[in-house]
């Protein structure tokens, strides 16, 4: 390091994410993962620091973290605030550090692209367009520093902000970063239904859905989506102890879920930095135990449509990051027990299977209280999430390119022809096309139709019984089609055959 001694003003240029970022003039970046960076912001001088971001992801965020800092070269201390249980959950901050202590390898990454994996036991990549040598000569340059409480972290940026001012380590360094832009298929974008057995299965079709026909919008964080408006999902079947896909491409595993589902059925106390946490807000935000509440609710009714928890407070309007689940409800239908939740905001990609099996964990939390206190020993009814913006961050395309090509076909393949909407059994009577409609289950009749036009009983069918599955109503189309012929040349017609 070369100390010039007199004060310099800086100036951090970033060209990732430049809108997320709070910038000073001094010689420290700092790093507050996911603690909010105003937390830190407000007990230093512009002048101690160079910039002040936080890092939620270490597949996400590093590379373009890396990128920003070879651009700076003055940066010669980096602060990490390693600090919450949300940062040793998404791992960023401890992936940060590996890579400053152990250095990256070649290596492919889960999309398939070649790319500079960090040396940790947390997979984070950077992109291999960026020459190793500079990569290398900022991990030399830089001293880092790792903390664990927002005061620690403060101590020790004024320490740095204290020394002499050093020569920039470098020329600022650039490098190309290629982005492919999806093709867009047509489709609805408001209201979305897609059901599934697990909430893997159930993820990969909504993947499969937004990546497919959601529009490319701006995201208040310097990028893109692609987003669908008011997707609600429904998992039929989720078992107990939850299904991990072997090998598992869900992006959480057992470990993680054990810590996110306290956050959601503990209470926690308020703590600086910390925007909230859903545990907070249903036990103790509002003054009331609202878990307490809706199982005292459906012990006294069962049959209550008003069994409501709210995580949403007027005064969110008035903050930024207020809470993206809201809402939750629980109904008893036939002895099971449901779940529907509201999501203002969701990242399907990487939040939405915790957010889903937290609220199946939440669900049969309220599902076994009731059995233990009353005389309800109820099933376990579906988990419904009604996402209001359901997307997909740029950043995460190509991860879900990879999982609608390695999953969603095997999935779709696995698809069992049961209708919900019924069954429709075909034949010929007095040279007319026959259809009746049966129920899935016990086969009772429930509707008729005949005629001698294939087409217009498709559309009377269709119009009747608007959830017909497309594969099913494609299937009429064919057999229908099939009868009417056999009806024109009088031959005899058998379906299926
Ligand atoms: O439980 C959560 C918490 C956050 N997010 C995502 C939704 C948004 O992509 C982002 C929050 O951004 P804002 O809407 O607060 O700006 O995080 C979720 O999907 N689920």
């Amino acid at each position: 390091m070369t100390e010039i001694g007199h004060a310099t003003q800086f100036r951090y240029a970033a060209q990732h994410k430049p809108n997320q970022l709070i910038y000073g003039n001094g010689q420290t970046a700092v790093i507050t993962g996911w603690t909010v960076k105003q937390a830190i912001a407000k007990h230093l001088q512009p002048s101690e620091y160079a910039v002040i971001g936080q890092l939620y992801s270490p597949t996400r965020g590093i590379n373009l973290l890396i990128r920003n800092l070879l651009l700076n070269p003055h940066v010669c201390y980096l602060v990490v605030l390693n600090a919450t249980k949300e940062d040793q959950n998404a791992g960023a901050s401890q992936c940060l550090l590996d890579f400053f202590r152990n250095g990256v390898e070649k290596n492919v990454s889960d999309t398939g692209r070649t790319s500079w994996l960090i040396r940790s036991t947390i997979p984070g990549y950077i992109d291999i367009d960026i020459d190793i040598n500079a990569l290398e000569k900022l991990r030399h340059a830089v001293e880092v520093e790792e903390e664990k409480s927002i005061s620690e972290a403060v101590e020790k940026i004024k320490y740095y902000a204290q020394k002499p001012t050093i020569a920039p380590w470098g020329i600022p360094l650039e490098f190309p970063m290629s982005t492919v832009e999806p093709k867009v298929l047509p489709g609805t974008r408001y209201g979305h239904r897609i059901e599934g057995k697990t909430i893997a299965e159930t993820w990969v079709k909504i993947i499969h859905r937004i990546k497919t026909t959601g529009t490319i919008r701006p995201t208040g964080y310097d990028g893109k989506w692609q987003e669908l408006i008011d997707l609600t999902a429904v998992v039929t079947d989720e078992p107990e102890d939850f299904y991990f896909p072997e090998p598992n491409y869900l992006p959480i595993d057992r470990s993680f879920l054990e810590e996110y589902v306290s956050q959601i059925l503990d209470d926690a106390p308020y703590r600086e930095g910390v925007k909230y946490t859903y545990g907070q807000r249903l036990r103790s935000w509002f003054g009331k135990d609202q878990i307490e509440q809706v199982i005292q609710k459906l012990i006294g009714e069962i049959d209550a449509a008003s069994a409501v928890m709210t995580l949403w407070d007027v005064k969110d309007h008035e903050k930024g990051g207020s809470p993206c689940l809201n809402h939750i409800w629980l109904r008893v239908v036939d002895n099971e027990l449901s779940l529907t939740a509201t999501l203002r905001s969701n990242d399907m990609f990487a939040a939405w299977p915790a957010n889903a099996m937290g609220l199946r964990a939440l669900q049969k939390h309220i599902r076994d209280e009731i059995a233990g206190r009353s005389e309800y020993d109820l099933k376990m009814g579906p988990l419904i999430t009604l996402s209001q913006s359901a997307h997909i961050y740029d950043d995460t395309w190509s991860n879900a390119e990879e999982l609608i090509k390695k999953q969603y076909v095997a999935i779709c393949r696995k698809l069992d022809y049961a209708d919900p909407a019924g069954n429709f059994l075909i034949e010929i009577a007095d040279d007319e096309i026959v259809v009746t409609h049966t129920t899935p289950g016990s086969g009772e009749i429930v509707g008729c139709y005949s005629g001698k036009n294939a087409l217009k009983l498709v559309r009377e069918i269709c119009a009747a019984s608007p959830a017909i599955r497309p594969d099913h109503a494609a299937y009429l189309g064919i057999e229908l089609q099939k009868a009417a012929n056999c009806i024109k040349i009088d031959k005899p017609y058998v379906q299926d055959q």
